[in-house]
């Protein structure tokens, strides 16, 4: 499996958020978290991506105890292996769009990149600056980095929460694509239609 938890848990200002998950995600798996507002969804997403540490338990990545990384190791998983797909994180707002596709000048102007920008409906906007994007487009945008950068776990918050029925659809069968092409996606979501599509869901309760 690519990603294995042992009895993990969270707490935040003394409020435990969830304790005790423990799960297995395989490669080419697609995963819902679902669960009411509040029950922990980004923040279980933040942990297995290794960007909020846990209270408890551990987390393995491809066998490795990643709770014991370093801070370049970690810096090493997020560029190489996983790709976010955040409204408010990881775009660089003073950067046009293909140079966010790719974090590279020079890569940036390929057609490659023009490609995948059409893919996710961005086509023709890789001169605007992403500050300009709303918060759906920076979704799609960050659906086009996880392509290019061929990422092997796609971690994914709310995608298709401010997209039209098209984008929507355009979105779900793009990332159920990135699955079948071998990225573990895991995805908090309120999207029953989204959930009807993975493979599985894990579902968070409020904690009392
Ligand atoms: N940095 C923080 N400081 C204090 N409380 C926090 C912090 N981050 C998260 N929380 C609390 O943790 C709980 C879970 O938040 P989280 O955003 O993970 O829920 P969610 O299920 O994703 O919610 P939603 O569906 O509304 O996005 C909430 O009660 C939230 O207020």
């Amino acid at each position: 499996m690519i990603i294995q938890t042992k009895n993990i848990g969270i707490e935040i200002s003394g409020k435990t958020i969830f304790s005790n998950i423990s799960l297995e995600i395989n490669p080419n798996e697609m995963i819902a978290i679902t669960g009411p507002s509040g029950s922990g969804k980004t923040t279980l997403l933040n942990c297995l991506g290794l960007i909020q540490s846990v209270n408890n338990g551990d987390i393995l990545i491809e066998n490795q105890n990643a709770s014991q990384w370093k801070e370049k190791e970690k810096i090493s998983f997020w560029k190489d292996k996983a790709a976010f797909i955040y409204q408010d994180y990881g775009i660089i707002e003073d950067e046009n769009v293909s140079y966010n596709v790719t974090l590279n000048k020079r890569q940036a102007k390929t057609q490659v990149v023009d490609e995948i920008l059409h893919t996710v409906g961005l086509g023709g906007r890789g001169h605007d600056m992403a500050a300009v994007l709303s918060g759906g487009e920076k979704q799609r945008l960050g659906v086009a980095r996880a392509i290019y950068k061929k990422a092997t776990i796609i971690f994914a918050d709310e995608p298709t929460a401010s997209l039209d029925q098209s984008n929507r659809e355009i979105i779900i069968n793009l990332l159920r694509k990135c699955s079948e092409n071998g990225a573990s996606v895991i995805i908090a979501t309120h999207d029953e239609r989204l959930v009807s599509v993975c493979d599985r869901s894990i579902n968070l309760k409020p904690f009392m």
